[in-house]
């Protein structure tokens, strides 16, 4: 039995076309398979849950996704540790799980990848401490400071649903960028790495990757590893408005490591405080998981995908 979990509104409304496509292309090769479309994260976990506590592990191939990373983000308490082995048929907006693992855009693609994959163990981030308390599992990167703020604009945006009917979901990033530049301070951030200490003072932002790209293929942590057991980090402090911007089209090649006002650091523990005149916030998978102070360390091989 093959579960699929859809997210029908992922992707501005992919999801909705992608399943069609998936769902014909299943029934053409007459595998067994349940369909589960949900309207929120919280029911989608719930009801695999429920599903696979009702049949024997070994009944279960694996449950596919059809959506972008926020519904694989909340699919990761379930599916961690498990056993049983993630799909991903990309339909989302950023897709930066797909994109760290080779998964192809095009669904039919990727359903034919998912089949004919073996199921490889993948690193977590996990994340503890923060406000609202944790633990929450991550599987690409957080994004801490500027980039959360952004992602926070890009969100509530109603420019991210028409960049999603142009196929151009880092358009939606860039605009934020601009939008958040407009208010957004610089602040200290305080770093400990496997118990070592890094202050920054006028800290934009800190990324910290389990694979290299977020907001829709930003190589933030282009050397990031999702099997090294370790987290990367970047951190961008002590430069001018007009500087920060000039790193953003150099994070699509992942350029950016080469400018001074760039710091790249990694370990298996990554604490994270901040002083500031507002909270800094945090994302994860692009869905918003509270702010720092939190400490975040890499859970190895906790997870079994497809790919
Ligand atoms: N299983 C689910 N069913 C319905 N809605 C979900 C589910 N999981 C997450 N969501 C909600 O749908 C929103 C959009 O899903 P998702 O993040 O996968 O797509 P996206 O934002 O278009 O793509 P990406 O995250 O790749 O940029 C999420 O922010 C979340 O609030």
């Amino acid at each position: 039995m093959w579960i699929f979990a859809v997210n029908e509104q992922a992707g501005g409304g992919r999801g909705r076309r992608v399943w069609k496509k998936v769902e014909a292309d299943v029934k053409r090769r007459g595998i067994p398979y349940l369909a589960i479309l949900t309207s929120c994260p919280d029911k989608a976990s719930a009801r695999i849950r429920t599903e696979l506590e009702l049949r024997p592990s070994e009944d279960i191939k694996a449950v596919i996704v059809i959506g972008g990373d926020g519904t694989l983000h909340g699919l990761l308490p379930v599916l961690a540790g498990s056993g049983i082995p993630l799909g991903i048929v990309p339909a989302g907006s950023g897709n930066d799980t797909a994109r760290a693992f080779g998964i192809p855009k095009q669904p039919l693609q990727a359903l034919e990848r998912v089949f004919t994959s073996l199921a490889r163990p993948v690193d977590l981030l996990l994340l503890t401490g923060g406000s609202p308390a944790l633990p929450r599992l991550v599987l690409t990167a957080l994004a801490i400071g500027f980039d959360a703020a952004v992602a926070d604009a890009v969100n509530q945006s109603s420019y991210k649903k028409l960049c999603n009917l142009l196929r151009a979901g880092s358009l939606a990033y860039i605009i934020g960028v601009f939008q958040t530049l407009l208010t957004y301070q610089p602040r200290r951030l305080q770093l400990t790495i496997d118990g070592l200490e890094h202050s920054f003072e006028r800290g934009w932002l800190s990324a910290i990757c389990n694979t290299p790209s977020y907001g829709g293929g930003l190589r933030i942590c282009p050397d990031a590893s999702s099997t090294d057991g370790l987290l990367d980090v970047c951190v961008v402090h002590s430069c001018k408005p007009f500087q920060l911007l000039r790193l953003f089209p150099t994070l699509l090649s992942g350029t950016h490591t080469r400018l001074s006002y760039v710091t790249l650091l990694r370990g298996r523990a990554v604490a994270v405080s901040a002083d500031g005149p507002a909270p800094t916030r945090v994302f994860g998978d692009g869905e918003t998981v509270g702010s720092v102070p939190l400490s975040a360390q890499a859970a190895k091989g906790l997870l079994l995908l497809l790919h």
